[in-house]
């Protein structure tokens, strides 16, 4: 007799393909190594935090994860391609450290959250009803829909930062980056972060935050990687601001990484925003 129930599959293609999978990534800035042989995989729906002291080379290796800094060696795969042929930009989502999302142009909440879809249109095309709702609804998850139509440069810190995140929902990301999101910003605004965040871990997006202390955003972290002088010093369970000062490389969750500096002339990893990083770096 057949039986009915079919076998479960041992097919290791029928599982699903990491979001984020770095090997051994380093990055070199001005001949100094800034962040050395990290590994680093997060799978579908986890929330990890990226934590470690000040220069400790967390913003570094996000702008690595994004594709807007070159990897000095290493690789990286988003999504199952490798960083260098990976197309689906509209797919990752990033939340800049630094504040202002006016920055210098008169522009109002709703423009600025508009510029989210620019990756899903076709060139020239004007906003379709599905783009607008998108961006009303982005603006409103993060309560700021009686802002609308007011500058960015009118708003708190904390309230133009709830722009920028607007910006990223709205292009619907399947992996969000946020470097720093709670820097600088009041309670009630990080609370309003969390709430938010919470929305998208529901919807299933992964998320890699930049945090120095987690607050409100603790319960909603799977798993803390700590840098510390760009290696990873702790992997686990997410730790409170005075742990990730006194993690050492033998909590027993630390991930050991190979000692060996980085060397001199190492291959070039180009990505679709490099220019833009360059530009970028240039300005400051
Ligand atoms: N564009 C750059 N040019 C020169 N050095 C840089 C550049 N970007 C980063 N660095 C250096 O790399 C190191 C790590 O910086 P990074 O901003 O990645 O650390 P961080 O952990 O994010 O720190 P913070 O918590 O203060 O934001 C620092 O010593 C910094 O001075």
């Amino acid at each position: 007799m057949l039986n009915a129930t079919a076998p479960e599959s041992t097919d290791p293609s029928d599982a699903p393909v990491a979001p984020l999978v770095l090997r051994g990534g380093s990055v070199v800035i001005e001949g100094r190594p800034i962040v050395r042989a990290v590994d680093f995989t997060v799978r579908t729906g986890e929330f990890v935090a990226l934590m470690g002291a000040n220069g400790s080379g967390k913003s570094t290796l996000v702008r690595a994860l994004t594709g807007l800094r070159p990897l000095a060696s290493g690789t990286l795969e988003l999504f199952g391609t490798e960083v260098s042929k990976f197309s689906d930009w509209h797919r990752v989502g990033f939340v800049p450290q630094r504040p202002g999302a006016g920055s210098g142009v008169p522009a109002n909440v709703w423009e600025v959250v508009s510029a989210g879809r620019l990756t899903h249109r076709k060139p020239f095309r004007p906003l379709s009803r599905t783009d607008r709702d998108l961006i009303d609804r982005a603006i409103e998850v993060v309560g700021l829909t009686d802002k609308a139509r007011a500058a960015v440069s009118s708003l708190s810190g904390g309230q133009q930062q709830r722009v920028l995140i607007a910006r990223a929902l709205a292009s619907q990301p399947d992996l969000l980056f946020l470097d720093e999101p709670t820097a600088g910003v009041d309670l009630p605004n990080q609370q309003v972060l969390a709430d938010t965040l919470k929305v998208l871990q529901g919807r299933g997006v992964t998320i890699v935050l930049v945090a120095h202390e987690l607050g409100p955003l603790e319960p909603l972290v799977d798993r803390a990687v700590v840098l510390r002088d760009g290696r990873v010093i702790h992997d686990g369970a997410p730790l409170s601001h005075e742990a990730v000062h006194t993690a050492h490389l033998d909590t027993g969750h630390a991930h050991h990484v190979d000692e060996t500096p980085a060397p001199d002339h190492l291959p070039h990893v180009t990505s679709p925003f490099e220019a833009a990083a360059t530009r970028d770096e240039e300005k400051n």
